[in-house]
């Protein structure tokens, strides 16, 4: 069994992973962490989620259950990191899902990987991870006349764009294409004033609505396009996710994984 502690508990992926935490049957909700200010503090769990059989109550994050074995993360950076701190400080293995990491936290985050056991991804759906070696096959696959760009829509609440799943699979790609993707990544072709080059991956995004999350990546040739597409219709698709993830981690050594090594996609 693996107890599982949900940071930032109140948010919309924090609610989900506490629901698909109650539900693995290798894991254990023992802790639902908010700020110190929330007024949440105190109150079940069960309640808000809607889950009948937990007895945890919403907790200070700065007071863990001391029977947790792994933290999950899916905050904002600012939050991530001073969450990794604690997970460090305290010798707990950490799930991480926020995105819009700056390079800065993404060095933080690899420090801290040489002293806890890490799994990071921008995205825990099973869908975008086998998308993310699709794309690598058909950026290996197809001819160098290509044009690649990648599309993704996202609720009206969602803060970072591109989406940290847009940037894992045009770093996928460039990765393919030996290319430096700061080098050839577009994200504003609004002063251009000339056409695309060929070395290019291009971003696009919309925001809107209720959308939990899609995306597609576009290989365009003179004749023929393949478009590779993954809708998200569910948040607990990425809690589900995160929380085998955690199952996975536990007892794990230290170091830094994917859910591509989750998956045991290699
Ligand atoms: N990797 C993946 O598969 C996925 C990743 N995500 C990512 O997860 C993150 C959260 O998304 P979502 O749940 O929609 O966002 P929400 O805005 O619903 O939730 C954010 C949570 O973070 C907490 N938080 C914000 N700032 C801090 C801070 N400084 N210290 C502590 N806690 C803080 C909020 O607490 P408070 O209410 O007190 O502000 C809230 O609980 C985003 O980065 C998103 O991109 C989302 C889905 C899938
Ligand atoms: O903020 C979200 O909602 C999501 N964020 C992740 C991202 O930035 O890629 C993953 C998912 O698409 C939902």
């Amino acid at each position: 069994m693996t107890n599982i502690a949900v940071f930032g508990a109140n948010g919309r992926m924090g609610r989900a992973l506490c629901k698909a935490s109650i539900n693995n049957e290798s894991t254990e909700l023992v802790c639902a962490a908010v700020r110190a200010n929330n007024e949440l503090l105190g109150q079940a769990v069960k309640h808000f989620i809607n889950q009948g059989d937990s007895t945890v109550t919403f907790s200070d994050e700065t007071s863990v259950s001391a029977d947790t074995d792994v933290i999950i993360d899916f905050t904002l950076p600012v939050g991530m990191k001073k969450h990794l701190a604690y997970a460090v400080a305290h010798n707990i293995p950490m799930v991480i899902g926020t995105t819009g990491l700056t390079a800065e936290d993404m060095a933080e985050l690899k420090t801290a990987a040489k002293s806890i056991p890490i799994v990071f991804s921008r995205n825990y759906s099973v869908g975008i991870n086998l998308l993310e070696n699709l794309v690598k096959t058909a950026a290996k696959t197809l001819a160098d006349d290509i044009d690649i760009e990648i599309f993704e829509l996202h609720h009206k609440h969602k803060i970072d764009a591109p989406s940290g799943t847009a940037l894992m699979i045009g770093e996928a790609i460039a990765e393919a294409k030996g290319w430096q993707h700061d080098e050839v990544a577009v994200f504003d072709r609004s002063k251009d004033e000339q056409t695309k080059s060929q070395k290019e991956i291009g971003y696009s995004v919309m925001r809107g609505g209720d959308i939990v999350g899609e995306h597609t990546a576009y290989f365009a040739a003179d004749g023929e396009r393949l478009e590779l597409t993954h809708k998200a219709s569910s948040r607990m698709t990425f809690a589900k996710g995160a929380v085998r993830a955690a199952a996975w981690l536990h007892n794990k050594p230290v170091g830094l994984y994917t859910m591509q090594d989750v998956l045991g996609f290699r």
